[in-house]
């Protein structure tokens, strides 16, 4: 240290932009004691025990707050003279401004410490190791500048103008603060400089204080602006300039206004240059803790115009300055205190380069150019890695176009071998039924028809045929509750037409119906034991005198009993026609192929037959329709469940099992005696048929005896199909379908259901769930009954041979939410008149959960009910805690919701599944029937 070589100057152009963190440069000078307190006896306290180490001489009063000793960069005794405190303590950091790093030298202390008389040496000291540096290096051109300011009571003065208005701050978005219209004059030479600094001497505020007869109020601010350039490179592209300043900072007295016992403008300058301290220490402060939040640099002009030579892009040395006499102690804690922290402040000095316009040009552009290779570089690879990827997609789409295009070729062949399938199939029975009935029964059953003959079909579509282009669904008066309907495909209704016997007509339609169902399975095996079973009833009724020739399972057969029937009116013994016996017979044969777990329904010793025979013979007959044993299902088998679940009854696996698929009309029976049991209406019949509970094929022998007995008796002779019957009693079910577009939502059900969205196996899953949510929500949306619900969810699991029962089940419940939101507040209207609403279905539904709520009691341990209670969200402590818990069942349509209500409702009604008869049980149960009052058909009002 101490001279400046060319070696210590940063190459040109390499520190550029290259900040260096260090820590302010900090030193304390001690002046000797002055004449006065040498004359006041003031001892003096401290001692510099090194050259970076004061201590206090004396000792400290127990428990003092402060330290005896303090450490800093420099520690310079009373005896060091000033050259020596520059050269150690500001020359390296104030000559770095040639090296085009902004410096300050700042001198803090109280007043009379030595800041003016040590700042002054250390200016001059530096301009001459400046100027001497210049002269060394005469390669380079040095531009040099003065500029000299004071802060006095918070205003701007230029130091060298004689006008001493104050001058503005101005925010400067590139240089920061900036002090407007301040003189800056470029120095021709050193003494050029002397003299400006002698200048601002002159011009500074001073006056008396009580320490400092010469005191400077003010804080005066030297600015040295340095600029240098290579000359080998000046004016050419490449030429580059450093520029630094370096500023020499003598503050005004750090002391307290009370210190200065002074005229009454002393007291003013002391309370500004108290703010602008304040403010210095405030913002050293913070800065020594690092620069983290807010550092108040525009709290005062002093802080603000030095802001970026504190903790900024500069290099600083604080020289503070201090008394040693013991009068001062106060004051010089505090100046060393101010030194502590300046101590642990750190700035960020780098070497400031200005490029000239040509140069900044030439580098702009390589910068763009390399900039635009960089990107260009980017795109290319960025373009790569595109096409590459659009290749993958491009033969991904390919080979899924060709794996679509497999497959729809697959589902054509499916769908022509399902269409060819069918129509040999219909054609096929159409011919055989032809045949065998071809003697004389088609003339007579046609005669019977067009005098109005009602047909069920086999599949529980029921519909009416007593004008084959106007069939209606038999809706007998006296039901009042109902069960969806579906309407024929159209496939079948085309084929019916063309057949002229309603009889065959029925029959191939049944059978054809079956073989649709029978086709949409995989395993065909299993649907042969969908029984056509033919039973004819002769009912007469008192009011109407009508006949119908009823295919029936025992479900319908004794629904369609009117009371008269059920008194014991004496069946026919025997019939002499026998029209109708062939194609019955042949429904037998059917029925005796059934599988084991059917009963036979129609022993050769009590057929009904004769019956029908007799019934036939007459003229008036009703033909009801030959229902598979499907058909009975729905009607029987969870209604009877439900029944016996209502009366407490449990309802065995092999109970159910047998009366289910193979059992129809039985299990018919046996629902409807029990039902009747609770009528109102109870009829005879109906007493009879409860006398035996046991399912066997006596009993059906039985029951078709007591049928036929009955048919035989109510064979009252009107040769007329009662009109009433007809048209008003039978109000065209079908009509109300079609007219809330029914038909269209169900004629095709059949094929296009089963082949359209189960097509594809992958997509069989999906469908699957995305169909049963949908249903969850017309359940919900329908007020559908919860036992229906239940054994619908807990039947269908995602089979593909499911996927007709879904559809069927979902496009009825469409039509029914449509029907119900489509200017249908009043509900739809049944046939027989009744209007079915969300109302009433809401009313249902709230005897339903009433029922459940009674089988909690029965089917639930005190246990389990507490678990479920805790489960459902039930509390312990409240009331009425079985009905709440019901009240919580199926409420909500998310699958987890859905679960647990199903399998608790499931438990408490006894549910056991049963495999495919179940299925088929909910799948083709569409037509609108009457059930009895109390069963829970959930279209109950
Ligand atoms: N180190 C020193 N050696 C000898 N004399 C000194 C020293 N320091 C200061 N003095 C003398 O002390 C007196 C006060 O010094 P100076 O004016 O520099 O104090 P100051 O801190 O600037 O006071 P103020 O803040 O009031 O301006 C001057 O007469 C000066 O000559």
């Amino acid at each position: 240290m101490g001279s400046i070589s060319g070696e210590e100057i940063a190459p040109w152009g390499k520190a550029e932009g290259v900040a260096k963190e260090e820590r302010i440069l900090v030193s304390v000078r001690v002046r000797p004691l002055n004449a006065k307190e040498i004359e006041k006896n003031d001892p003096s306290d401290w001692e510099c025990v090194n050259d970076t180490t004061i201590m206090f001489k004396n000792s400290l009063p127990e428990r003092s707050a402060f330290p005896t000793a303090y450490t800093f960069d420099k520690v310079f005794g009373h005896q060091s003279n000033t050259r020596h405190v520059y050269d150690e303590g500001a020359k390296e950091v104030a000559l770095s401004v040639v090296n085009g790093i902004n410096a300050s030298i700042f001198a803090y202390g109280q007043t009379s410490s030595g800041k003016t008389y040590t700042m002054t040496s250390i200016t001059e000291y530096t301009m001459e190791d400046i100027y001497d540096y210049i002269k060394r290096h005469e390669e380079r051109e040095f531009v040099l500048k003065f500029s000299a300011m004071e802060i006095y009571n918070e205003a701007v003065r230029d130091l060298l103008s004689t006008d001493s208005s104050p001058l503005r701050l101005l925010d400067d978005p590139e240089r920061g603060t900036v002090v407007e219209k301040l003189t800056e004059e470029t120095l021709r030479d050193q003494r050029h400089l002397k003299e400006l600094v002698f200048t601002c001497a002159a011009q500074r505020q001073v006056g008396e204080t009580s320490l400092n007869e010469m005191s400077s109020r003010s804080h005066q601010i030297l600015r040295l602006t340095i600029e240098s350039s290579a000359r080998e490179f000046m004016g050419k592209d490449s030429s580059t300039t450093l520029l630094a300043a370096v500023n020499f900072i003598d503050l005004a007295g750090s002391e307290r206004a009370s210190q200065v016992s002074s005229a009454s403008n002393r007291l003013k300058e002391g309370c500004h240059i108290n703010r602008s301290l304040l403010t210095l220490g405030t913002v050293i402060r913070k800065l020594s803790k690092g620069r983290t939040g807010h550092i108040p640099y525009r709290d005062s002009k002093l802080t603000r115009i030095l802001q970026p030579f504190l903790g900024g892009n500069a290099r600083t040395a604080i020289i503070c300055t201090m008394s040693p006499a013991r009068s001062h102690i106060e004051q010089s804690r505090n100046t060393l205190s101010f030194a502590s922290c300046a101590k642990q402040v750190a700035t960020n000095a780098q070497v400031n380069v200005v490029v000239s316009d040509k140069a900044l040009v030439k580098h702009l552009q390589r910068e763009l150019a390399r900039l635009e290779n960089e990107l260009r570089y980017t795109e290319s690879a960025t373009c790569t890695h595109h096409s590459d990827a659009l290749r993958d997609k491009d033969a991904k789409i390919k080979k899924m176009e060709r794996e679509i295009m497999d497959l729809m070729q697959q589902r054509d062949l499916a769908q022509s071998r399902l269409e060819d399938l069918l129509r040999a199939v219909v054609d096929e029975r159409a011919s055989r039924q032809w045949e065998e009935s071809s003697h004389s029964s088609v003339s007579h059953a046609r005669s019977e028809c067009e005098d109005g003959v009602s047909i069920y079909d086999t599949s529980n579509i029921a519909y009416q045929i007593a004008d084959l282009d106007s069939s209606r669904f038999d809706m007998p008066e006296e039901r009042n509750n109902y069960e969806y309907n579906i309407e024929i495909p159209s496939k079948m209704k085309s084929h019916l037409r063309s057949i002229s016997s309603p009889t065959l007509s029925e029959q191939i339609l049944q059978q054809g119906w079956e073989e649709i169902v029978e086709a949409t399975h995989e395993d065909s095996e299993d649907h042969c034991k969908e029984v056509q079973c033919i039973e004819i009833h002769a009912i007469s009724t008192s009011r109407s005198d009508e006949f119908n020739l009823l295919i029936s399972d025992g479900s319908d057969s004794l629904l369609a009993l009117t009371d008269e029937d059920r008194l014991g009116d004496p069946a026919p013994q025997s019939l002499g026609d026998t029209h109708l016996k062939p194609a019955m017979e042949q429904s037998i044969d059917i029925a005796t192929r059934t599988t084991d777990n059917i009963v036979k329904p129609c022993p050769d010793s009590s057929s009904p037959l004769p019956s029908v025979s007799k019934v036939m013979n007459s003229g008036e007959l009703v033909l009801a329709r030959s229902r598979s044993c499907k058909a009975s299902l729905m009607n029987t088998s969870i209604l009877s469940l439900l029944e016996n679940v209502e009366q407490g009854k449990e309802t065995p696996q092999e109970t159910f099992l047998k009366e289910s698929p193979g059992r129809p009309r039985l299990s018919a029976l046996r629902y409807d005696v029990e039902n009747e049991k609770h009528s109102v209406e109870g009829s005879q019949a109906s007493e009879k048929l409860t006398s035996n509970d046991t399912i066997q094929t006596e009993d059906i022998k039985t029951v078709h005896g007591e049928a036929d007995a009955n048919l035989s008796t109510s064979f009252s002779g009107t040769n007329e199909m009662d009109e009433c019957h007809c048209h008003k009693q039978l109000p065209s079910y079908q009509t109300w379908w079609e007219a809330h577009g029914a038909e269209k939502n169900v004629k095709d059900v059949g094929v296009e259901a089963v082949l359209s969205p189960y097509e594809s196996p992958s997509r069989r899953p999906l469908e699957f769930e995305r169909k049963r949510q949908e249903i969850i929500e017309l359940w919900h949306a329908c007020n559908v009954p919860l036992v229906h619900r239940t054994c619908f969810f807990l039947v269908f699991k995602g089979d593909p041979a499911d996927s007709i029962y879904m559809e069927v089940e979902c496009r009825r419940l469409s039509f029914l939410r449509n029907a119900f939101s489509h200017g249908k507040a009043g509900g739809v209207v049944a046939e027989d008149g009744h209007r079915v609403s969300l109302a009433s279905s809401s009313r249902y539904l709230r005897r339903e959960r009433e029922m459940l709520c009674r089988q909690m009691q029965k089917k639930l341990s005190p246990d389990d009910r507490v678990r479920l209670y805790a489960k459902w969200g039930v509390a312990l402590n409240s009331k009425q805690r079985k009905l709440q818990l019901g009240q919580r069942l199926w409420t909500k349509t998310d699958l987890e919701h859905v679960k647990e209500s199903a399998s608790l409702v499931a438990k408490l009604i006894g549910f056991v599944e049963q495999g495919r008869a179940m299925k088929e049980m909910f799948g083709l149960s569409f037509t609108p029937q009457q059930t009895h009052k109390r069963s829970f058909s959930w279209m109950q009002g």
